[in-house]
C-alpha cells in the first residue's frame, strides 16, 4: 500500500481530533478553520515530465530493459515528491508541484542501481534515492540544476529481501527498501529483532534509517540506527564501496561512519548488516510523574549514567504532559483529568529474569530521585498510541492549526539552557507574529553524556502558514546552535538544515565532505543541495577540480 500522498500514512487510520483539542485549539490558540480544503489528487496539475526519449531508454535499459519501472504518469511522480515535514503537506495540499521528479526509477539490485547511476552520470540528470519518503527536512527535493531537465526519484522498494541472517554472529543483510516491519517480520520468523522502532516505523526503510542516522523509541535499550549498523554497501557512480569487514577493526578512519548519515548525497546505500538480537520475551512499559521537568531529566540521567539502563526511556515536560502527547490514542484525558507534573515512561524489554531485575534496580534509582511509580497504564497507553500521532498532525492542518516537530540534543549539563532557549524562540517568534503557540517537549533519547530534546509546537497557522513556521523554525536553529546544541539529533539534515549544518561542521569540515563527494560523485548527480551545497549535475567535462 502507498501511503497518504498529502499526509500520513494508511488514509483508513484518519484520526479526529477529541473535543477538548478541538476547544483548546479554538479557545487558547485562535485557530481558526482553514478557508480552502486540501486539493484532491485528481484536481492537482503536474506537469508533463520533462523526461525526453533518449533518457528515458537509457534509464529502461540500466533496469532490465523494463519501462514499467521507469514511471513518468502524473500520479506515481506525485507520490514521490518531498517527504513528510509539515511543510511538505502545507504545499502537498495547495498543489505545489515545483519538487515533482521527472521520473520515479524502481530497480531490482545493486548491478542496476549503478547502471541507472551511470546513465543519469551520461545524461547530466540528478537523481534523488527514495526510501519510504518519510523525510522531514527536506530531503527528497533536491536543489539547483534541476529546474529544465528535473531529476530522477530513485524508489528502492523492490529491494527488499533479507540477504543473510549469520546466527553464529548474530548479524542480518538487510536490503535497503526493505520497510521496518518488513524486516522486523523475516527476523521475527528466525527469533531475532533489530529493536529499532522510530515513530515513522511504519513506514520507513532500512536504506533511510542508515541515510539520516535515525534513533528509534527504544534506543535506551537497543542502540541508535548506526550503532547497529556493522556494513554498508555504496553504489556509487564511480563504482561500488564495501565497508565493514569486522565489527572493530583499527584499520583507519572507519569509511561506515562516511555513509551512515550521507543522506544519497555520496551514493546509493544498497545493502546493510546490522546486528540483531533476540526477540524479547518480555515487554513491560510504565510511567512515572516527577514533581518538575529537572526532576524528571536528573533521574533519567542517574539511568544513563549509572544504570540499570531501560529499553525505553522518554520524559514529557509539563505542557507535554498536561496535554497528554505521550498517549496519542487517549490525547485530551490527561487535560481533562488536570495532570500536572512531568510524565516519565520507562520501557523494559528482554528476558523475564532480566528485565526484572533492570525493572527493580531503575524502580530505585526513580524513587530516590523523588519519582511517583503511576502505573502500567501510562506505559502502555504509550505502547499503543505510539504510531498514532502523525495521524492527528493531518486532523490539526484540516483543522486550521499548524503542527510541528524538530529535534536537537547536547551536552547533560546543556540540557536546562537548550531547552528554554529553543522553548523560547519558539514562543517568542510565533507570539510576534500573532500566533502564540502551544509548545511542548519531550526528552526522548538519552545518552551516558547528554541527550536529545524533541519540541512538538502547535499553533493557529497564519496568513501563509509555510513562511510562518519557516520564520519559527529559522529561530529555533539559531538558538539550538547558540545553545551549544546539534542542528539534528535523528532527523537528519537535508535542505532544510543544510546551512546550520554547514555552520556546525565548519569551514574545514566541509570542505572535506565536499571533497569526499567530488570523488564519489563527480558529476554532481546525487542529491544536489541535500546535505551539502550543491548546483546540480555539473555539464563540464572537468568534474575533479
Ligand atoms: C511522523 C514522522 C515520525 C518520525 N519519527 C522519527 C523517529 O522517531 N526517529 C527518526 O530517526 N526519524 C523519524 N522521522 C524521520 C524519518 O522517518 C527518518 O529520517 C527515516 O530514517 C527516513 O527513512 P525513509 O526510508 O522514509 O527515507 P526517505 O525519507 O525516503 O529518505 C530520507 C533521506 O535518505 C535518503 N535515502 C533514502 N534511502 C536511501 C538509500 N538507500 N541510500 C542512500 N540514501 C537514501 C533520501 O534521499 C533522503 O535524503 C519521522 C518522520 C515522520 C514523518
Amino acid at each position: 500500500m502507498d501511503m497518504l500522498w498529502n499526509g500520513w500514512g494508511d488514509p483508513a487510520r484518519a484520526t479526529p481530533l477529541p473535543d477538548t483539542v478541538s476547544g483548546l485549539l479554538r479557545d487558547l490558540l485562535g485557530v481558526a478553520p482553514r478557508g480552502a480544503a486540501a486539493l484532491p489528487l485528481e484536481e492537482i496539475g503536474v506537469p508533463t515530465s520533462p523526461l525526453d526519449a533518449t533518457v528515458r531508454r537509457a534509464l529502461e535499459g540500466a533496469v532490465g530493459d523494463r519501462p514499467d519501472r521507469v514511471r513518468t504518469d502524473a500520479e506515481t511522480r506525485l507520490r514521490h515528491t518531498r517527504g513528510k515535514s509539515t511543510p511538505d503537506l502545507l504545499r502537498m495540499r495547495t498543489g505545489d508541484t515545483a519538487d515533482t521528479p521527472a521520473a520515479v526509477v524502481l530497480p531490482d539490485d545493486h548491478d542496476q542501481v549503478l547502471a541507472v547511476l551511470a546513465a543519469c552520470v551520461r545524461h547530466r540528470l540528478a537523481l534523488v534515492p527514495f526510501g519510504g519518503g518519510t523525510s522531514v527536512v527536506g530531503g527528497l527535493a533536491p536543489e539547483g540544476g534541476s529546474a529544465t531537465a528535473g531529476f530522477v526519484a530513485l524508489d528502492l522498494r523492490h529491494m527488499n529481501r533479507l540477504l543473510d541472517l549469520d546466527e553464529v554472529s548474530r548479524t542480518a543483510t538487510l536490503q535497503p527498501g526493505l520497510r521496518a516491519p518488513e524486516a522486523e517480520a523475516l527476523l521475527a520468523e528466525r527469533g531475532y529483532t533489530l529493536g529499532h522502532f522510530p515513530q515513522s516505523y511504519e513506514w520507513a526503510t532500512i536504506g533511510g534509517f542508515a541515510a539520516t542516522r535515525s534513533s528509534g523509541q527504544a534506543s535506551a535499550g537497543y542502540g541508535r540506527f548506526d550503532e547497529m549498523v556493522l556494513g554498508l554497501t555504496l553504489a556509487t557512480p564511480e563504482g561500488t564501496l564495501d565497508t565493514g569487514r569486522a565489527p572493530r577493526s583499527a584499520a583507519g578512519p572507519d569509511l561506515r561512519q562516511l555513509v551512515l548519515g550521507s543522506e544519497g548525497a555520496f551514493g546509493v546505500i544498497t545493502s546493510v548488516t546490522v546486528r540483531v538480537r533476540p526477540l524479547p520475551r518480555v515487554r513491560r512499559y510504565e510511567g512515572w510523574r516527577f514533581a518538575s521537568f529537572d526532576a524528571g531529566a536528573a533521574a533519567l540521567r542517574r539511568l544513563a549514567q549509572d544504570g540499570p539502563r531501560p529499553t525505553v526511556l522518554r520524559l514529557s515536560d509539563e505542557t507535554e504532559t498536561l496535554i497528554g502527547l505521550a498517549q496519542p490514542d487517549a490525547i485530551g484525558a490527561s487535560l481533562r483529568r488536570q495532570d500536572a507534573g512531568c510524565l516519565a515512561v520507562v520501557g523494559f524489554e528482554g528476558t523475564e529474569e532480566d528485565t526484572a531485575h533492570r525493572r527493580e534496580g531503575a524502580a530505585a534509582v526513580l524513587g530516590a530521585c523523588g519519582g511517583t511509580f503511576a502505573g502500567e497504564e501510562p506505559g502502555e497507553r504509550w505502547a499503543h498510541g505510539r504510531y498514532s500521532a502523525p495521524y492527528l498532525r493531518d486532523s490539526l492542518l484540516d483543522a486550521g492549526a499548524l503542527a510541528e516537530t524538530l529535534e536537537t540534543a547536547t551536552y547533560w549539563s546543556r540540557v536546562p539552557a537548550l531547552y528554554t532557549a529553543v522553548r523560547d524562540a519558539l514562543t517568542g517568534t510565533l507570539t510576534e507574529a500573532g500566533t502564540p503557540p502551544l509548545v511542548m517537549c519531550h526528552i526522548s533519547h538519552v545518552y551516558e553524556n547528554g541527550a536529545s530534546l524533541y519540541f512538538t509546537v502547535v499553533s493557529a497557522q497564519g496568513e501563509d502558514a509555510v513562511a510562518h513556521w519557516t520564520r519559527a523554525k529559522h529561530a529555533a536553529n539559531e538558538a539550538i546552535l547558540a545553545a551549544g546544541g546539534t542542528i539534528t539529533h535523528h532527523h537528519g539534515v537535508g535542505t532544510d538544515h543544510r546551512d546550520w549544518y554547514v555552520r556546525e561542521a565548519g569551514a574545514l569540515g566541509v570542505r572535506a565532505l565536499d571533497a569526499v563527494k567530488r570523488s564519489l560523485d563527480p558529476a554532481g548527480v546525487l542529491s544536489p543541495g541535500v546535505l551539502l551545497p550543491g548546483n546540480g549535475p555539473r555539464t563540464s567535462a572537468h568534474p575533479h577540480p
